[in-house]
């Protein structure tokens, strides 16, 4: 049989190998005994791989994963343990070198500041997973991932307590003035003031987004003494003493203190602006640690020259520097230099998960799903993808294969790939959807290595095909 240009046939002990020039999404072989070891300790993916057969697409070096914005060392370690090839960058890339060097690789690995748009991602020949190593997936247009088999995978809640944590510093910090006394003082002034200063025993509370890191927030301050109230688009179970209010207004109205923790979203965008700032109590505060585009910042600005505003912490911006030693100027944001003659405000480079607990956390919990994607196809968790789970093949089935078949949801599809796999034994077969994508996963048994190229070739030839992968 002739092997195609792209595909040069060799073999190992355990499994037939193919060398490919190609994308990950042709061919998957069994990796080389030695680079089995290699996870770091204590990752989940290696305590869950420990008897299994590791799938793996040809050569793990030839993997190609782009991490960038500084992905924790411990994320690192996990994927460069599996003996892929990792290129970690400190910052974020500006459109047109993302788009250069997307082109090559498998694997993306980012923050919240890399926008990966339908026009970067179309770019992305031979992507097949994205890794958000954060909470937020809104720089991602999840819905171009999907259709294209790209699956997406986040922290959903590994940096939620540190956020808590910052916003309960920062409503003291800013009952009490400190950001402004400790700058009076580093400047040599003493400036010893009671006037406008603050318990926050007994203030309430207004949470936007009764979420992870809403709820926490809540234990958190009630513990403080504070009373908590919080509005939700979702009715949901109050923690402790807490009580939703059934609309924005109702807490703007009641609130000593307001803190936004929704996600970015075409409804949250100025959900705090010029009207909502008139609703809030005088002389309170506003709290936003969610994204940059929920708090209209000019309108902000006015509310707290006019005094209604007492105080404000913020922590994301519309437009965020793409890497430390940035200047935080007009340029970027047209409002910046007003913002930062204001007193008695926070400003903070988007820090509110960046703590060594969070980010170690986060580093393992993401890299573990790239790994598990990668070598076994499972989209547990994944934000983009329907969650399909099946156990590992294990070294007692050698003859096995893994196939992957991400797909339109159309009707007829499952009977036209089961004519396709008739010829072999299904051990296993899972499937689910999410809106227009489906996602199929079958074990096979007795498979010989010249099988796999023709149902490949043949699952690829069916018109509701977006993705084929098979490992073995
Ligand atoms: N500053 C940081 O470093 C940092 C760190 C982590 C997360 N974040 C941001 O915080 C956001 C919230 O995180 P989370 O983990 O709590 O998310 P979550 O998904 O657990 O909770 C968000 C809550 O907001 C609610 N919601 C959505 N739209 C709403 C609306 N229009 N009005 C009222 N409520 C609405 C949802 O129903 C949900 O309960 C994230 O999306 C992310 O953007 C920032
Ligand atoms: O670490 C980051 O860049 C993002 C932190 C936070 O906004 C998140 O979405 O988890």
């Amino acid at each position: 049989m002739a092997v195609p240009r792209d595909i040069a046939r060799t073999s190992s002990a355990n499994a037939v190998s193919y060398s490919l020039s190609v994308s990950p999404t042709a061919t998957f072989h069994s990796p080389p005994s030695s680079s089995q070891g290699g996870f770091m300790a204590g990752s989940l993916a290696q305590r869950a791989a420990a008897a299994a057969k590791q799938l793996k697409p040809f050569s793990t070096e030839d993997v190609k994963i782009l991490l960038l914005e500084n992905v924790n060392q411990t994320g690192r370690d996990i994927l460069k343990g599996q003996g892929y090839q990792v290129e970690f960058l400190k910052s974020s890339l500006p459109e047109d070198q993302l788009i250069e060097k997307i082109r090559d690789v498998h694997v993306i690995g980012i923050r919240s500041k890399t926008k990966l748009t339908a026009k970067v991602l179309q770019e992305a020949k031979n992507l097949l997973v994205i890794g958000c190593f954060c909470i937020g997936t809104n720089q991602v247009d999840l819905d171009y991932a999907a259709k294209h088999g790209i699956a997406v995978f986040n922290s959903p809640f590994a940096n939620s307590r540190s956020v808590a944590e910052l916003v309960i510093a920062e409503i003291i910090t800013l009952a009490r003035q400190l950001g402004d006394r400790s700058l009076e003082m580093h400047r040599g002034t003493w400036n010893k003031v009671s006037a406008k200063c603050w318990e926050i025993r007994g203030k309430t509370l207004g949470i936007v987004g009764y979420g992870h890191i809403g709820s926490q927030l809540s234990v958190l301050a009630e513990a403080m003494g504070m009373s908590v109230i919080y509005y939700d688009i979702v009715t949901l179970m109050a923690i402790g003493s807490a009580r939703q209010v059934p609309t924005l207004d109702a807490l703007l109205e009641e609130a000593d203190f307001v803190s936004l923790h929704v996600p970015e979203t075409p409804e949250t965008k100025n959900l705090l602006s010029a009207k909502q700032f008139e609703r809030m109590k005088d002389g309170s505060y506003l709290i936003n640690a969610s994204r940059g585009t929920v708090v209209d910042i000019p309108a902000l600005i006015k509310a707290m020259r006019a005094g209604k505003v007492a105080g404000a912490a913020l922590d994301v911006y519309p437009n965020e520097p793409a890497a430390n030693g940035d200047y935080f100027v007009n340029d970027l944001n047209s409002w910046a230099e007003d913002l930062r003659g204001l007193s008695n405000l926070i400003l903070t480079p988007h820090i509110g998960g960046s703590t060594e607990e969070a980010q170690r956390a986060i580093g393992v919990e993401v890299a573990d799903a790239l790994v598990r994607y990668i070598n076994q196809g499972t989209t547990l968790a994944s934000v983009n993808l329907p969650e399909v789970m099946m156990r590992s093949l294990t070294l007692e089935e050698p003859n096995h294969a893994r196939i992957i078949y991400i797909h339109r949801n159309v009707p007829g599809v499952l009977r036209k790939v089961n004519e396709i796999l008739a010829e072999h034994n299904v051990d296993k077969q899972i499937s689910d959807s999410k809106g227009d994508v489906a996602y199929l996963m079958a074990d096979i048994s007795d498979v010989k290595t010249e099988d796999i190229k023709e149902i490949r070739d043949s699952l690829d030839s069916l018109n509701s095909r977006i993705l084929t992968r098979v490992l073995y």
